[in-house]
């Protein structure tokens, strides 16, 4: 019996999805090891947030198997993704601009809940004792991405560069194994970005996070991956260490459209 812990976290096995005539993944296989984080790059189109939607089951795959810690995705419905081990972020930032920082991240805990409607109603011990525990963990979430100074705030009131953290607490409340992140650094300056690399590698290893991340600024990428996959046209053209592939010449060619 293989140890659990050697096999990959995450394997994709030839993962083809097709819209009508489009062929938007074209037999995708590459894998994440526990603990890592993978950057998910390409130019336009590529096929990043396709792979993205397979991974939280929203697409179906016509080919090809996804493995979650050896079990196949396929198996479960987009709604027990989170339970299983899966927690994401958006693209555009999903969050509830009226509510305080400290209701949206203990939202994210919901999927986890094991109590029901009726225990619910009836204010069971077991359901305030899964309250407490919940505010527990939005406490340490909230600690860990700094958001104590804005905890009671609406949402709302944010920069869009704090929010984003909002969005990141909220997704870790589901305690992931694996957390995808489709373009953290959009929207963000500079200095925002910077701050969201150290924090990238802070939150990894205090929780023992693997993490994939859709990323177009390079710059983070490279700096913040341990592997990163390089798709075109819904085709992976590399795959390895960031200087590997930022100097693969299939790669340098999506990107500046000329020979390498
Ligand atoms: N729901 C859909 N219906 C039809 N075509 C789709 C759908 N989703 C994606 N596509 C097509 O699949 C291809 C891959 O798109 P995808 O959004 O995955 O690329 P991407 O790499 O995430 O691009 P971007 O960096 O612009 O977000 C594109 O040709 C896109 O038009």
């Amino acid at each position: 019996m293989p140890d659990a812990d050697a096999r990959p976290l995450l394997e994709v096995k030839g993962v083809t999805v097709r819209f009508g005539g489009i062929t938007a993944l074209d037999g995708i296989t590459f894998s994440i090891s526990r603990g890592a984080i993978t950057g998910l790059i390409g130019p336009n189109g590529a096929g990043k947030t396709t792979l993205f939607n397979c991974l939280s089951r929203l697409y179906q795959f016509s080919d090809g198997e996804i493995l979650f810690e050896g079990q196949p995705l396929r198996a479960h419905p987009a709604h027990a993704i989170a339970a299983l081990g899966i927690g994401r972020t958006f693209q555009n930032l999903a969050l509830f601009r009226t509510m305080s920082v400290r209701d949206n991240v203990m939202l994210g805990g919901h999927c986890r809940s094991g109590t029901g409607f009726l225990g619910n109603a009836l204010r069971l011990p077991s359901v305030r004792r899964e309250e407490r525990m919940l505010g527990e963990q939005a406490a340490r979430m909230i600690d860990l991405l700094d958001l104590g100074e804005v905890a009671h705030r609406p949402v709302s009131d944010l920069s869009f560069g704090t929010a984003k953290r909002v969005e990141f607490a909220r997704a870790l409340m589901s305690r992931p194994k694996l957390l995808l992140l489709d373009e953290p650094a959009g929207g963000l300056n500079h200095e925002e970005v910077d701050g969201l690399r150290l924090l990238l590698r802070r939150i990894q290893s205090e929780l023992s996070l693997t993490i994939l991340l859709v990323e177009h600024h390079m710059n983070l990428v490279m700096r913040v991956s341990d592997q990163v996959v390089a798709l075109d046209f819904g085709r992976k053209i590399a795959d390895g260490t960031p200087a590997q592939v930022q100097a693969h010449p299939d790669v340098v060619r999506a990107y500046l459209g000329v020979e390498a």
